[in-house]
C-alpha cells in the first residue's frame, strides 16, 4: 500500500470519459490562433476578454459562445488540431479511453462539408490511438433545435462513414425540443446499426428522461440529473442499469447546482444509479477530467474507495467490449490495492 495523497491518486487512477463534445474543448489560445489563419473575426480581442466571457447563468448562454467559437473551424486541419489538442491534453490525465461527441450540424450549417469534419477528427483520433494508446469512439449528436429535416440530412450524410462512427447522440438547447422530435430519426439511426444516447435531464424535466428511454429507445442518459425528481423513473434507471453521464463541473457552470457540495452524484450512486463523470465542455467550464472528479472529491469528500467506484462505472457504461471492459476494471481495482 503507497498510500499516495488524493490528488494523485486522481491524477493516475486509468480513467474513461464518456460525455465529451469536441467542439467544448476548444482552448482560447488554439480559437486565436486557429482564427487568425483562417481571417476570421472574433468577437473579442484578447484571449483574456474571451475568458472573462465564460460567466453562464444557463445552457443557452452557453451554447451562444460555443456555437460562435466554432465558427472560426474552417479546414480539416483544423478539426485535426482541435481533437488532437484534446487527446495528448487527456493523455496527461491517464485517460486511456473516450467517447466524444461532434456536432455536424454546426458545421455542414455554415457549409463546412461534412467530410472536412469527419475526417480532421477521425484522422486525430486514430493517431491518438496509435501513439498515444487511447481507445475511443465516436458519436454523432444532432442538434435538437433544428428540425427533424435536418436531423435527417445529417443522418444521410453520416452513412458512408458508418465504419468510423459508433453511435448517435443528442444535444443543444434542451427545454422545448423533447427527444419525441427525434423519434424517426433515431429509429431509422437504429435501424443502421448506430448506438444511441440522448442528453435528457439537464435542464429539462423528468419526462424528458422517459422519452429517450421509451420514444428513442437510447441505452445511455447524458446528464439525467432531474431523474431525481421522478422515484419510479430512478428505481426504472437503476434497475436496468442504464448508465447517466454526469459532469459535475458543467453543471456548477450552467446552474444546474449551485454549489458542487449539493451535486448528487453521491446520491445517485446510493440509490443504486450506473453513474459516471465527465467533463463535457472542458475548455468552458474550467476542467478536465481530473479536475471534475478532484471537484467532487473537496466538494463531497469523496474516499479512494468511492472514486474507484465511478471510475469502474465510467468502464461499465462505456461501449467497449465485455472483455475489454473485465481488463479495464481489473487494472483500477489492482490501481486501487496497491494505492
Ligand atoms: O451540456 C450540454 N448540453 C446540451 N448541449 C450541449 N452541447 C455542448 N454541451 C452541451
Ligand atoms: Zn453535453
Amino acid at each position: 500500500m503507497n498510500n499516495i495523497s488524493i490528488e494523485k491518486f486522481i491524477e493516475e487512477i486509468p480513467k474513461a470519459e464518456l460525455h465529451l463534445h469536441i467542439e467544448g474543448t476548444f482552448e482560447p489560445e488554439l480559437l486565436f490562433e486557429i482564427a487568425k489563419r483562417n481571417n476570421k473575426k472574433i468577437k473579442y480581442s484578447t484571449i483574456a476578454d474571451l475568458k472573462n466571457a465564460y460567466r453562464f447563468n444557463n445552457l443557452q448562454e452557453f451554447l451562444d459562445i460555443y456555437y460562435a467559437g466554432a465558427n472560426v473551424l474552417i479546414e480539416e486541419k483544423d478539426f485535426y488540431d482541435l481533437t488532437w489538442a484534446y487527446l495528448i491534453k487527456i493523455h496527461t490525465q491517464n485517460v486511456v479511453h473516450t467517447e466524444i461527441f461532434f456536432d455536424p450540424q454546426t458545421h455542414t450549417d455554415r457549409g463546412i462539408p461534412f467530410n472536412t469534419v469527419i475526417k480532421g477528427i477521425y484522422r486525430a483520433l486514430e493517431d491518438g490511438k496509435n501513439k498515444l494508446g487511447i481507445t475511443y469512439k465516436l458519436i454523432l449528436s444532432f442538434l435538437r433545435h433544428l428540425d427533424e429535416a435536418s436531423a435527417f440530412n445529417t443522418l444521410k450524410e453520416a452513412l458512408p462513414y458508418k465504419k468510423w462512427i459508433s453511435g448517435v447522440g443528442l444535444d443543444s438547447s434542451e427545454v422545448g425540443n423533447p427527444p419525441s422530435k427525434f423519434e424517426r430519426v433515431f429509429a431509422k439511426a437504429k435501424e443502421e446499426g448506430f448506438l444511441t444516447v440522448a442528453h435528457a435531464g439537464e435542464e429539462g424535466p423528468a419526462e424528458y428522461i422517459w422519452e429517450a428511454l421509451d420514444i428513442l429507445k437510447v441505452t445511455r442518459i447524458d446528464h439525467g440529473n432531474r431523474c431525481l425528481e421522478d422515484d419510479k423513473l430512478v428505481q426504472h434507471l437503476a434497475k436496468l442499469k442504464i448508465p447517466l453521464t454526469l459532469c459535475p463541473l458543467s453543471n456548477l457552470e450552467l446552474k444546474v447546482v449551485s454549489d458542487l457540495k449539493d451535486h448528487p452524484i453521491i446520491k445517485m450512486m446510493d440509490k443504486g444509479l450506473l453513474v459516471t463523470v465527465n467533463s463535457d465542455d472542458p475548455a468552458y467550464f474550467g476542467g478536465y477530467m481530473n479536475e471534475n472528479y478532484l471537484g467532487i472529491t473537496k466538494a463531497l469528500d469523496l474516499s479512494k474507495k468511492q472514486i474507484t467506484e465511478l471510475v469502474k462505472n465510467s468502464f461499465k457504461a462505456s461501449w467497449l467490449t465485455s472483455k475489454e471492459k473485465e481488463e479495464k476494471i481489473l487494472q483500477v481495482e489492482e490501481y486501487f490495492k496497491k494505492n
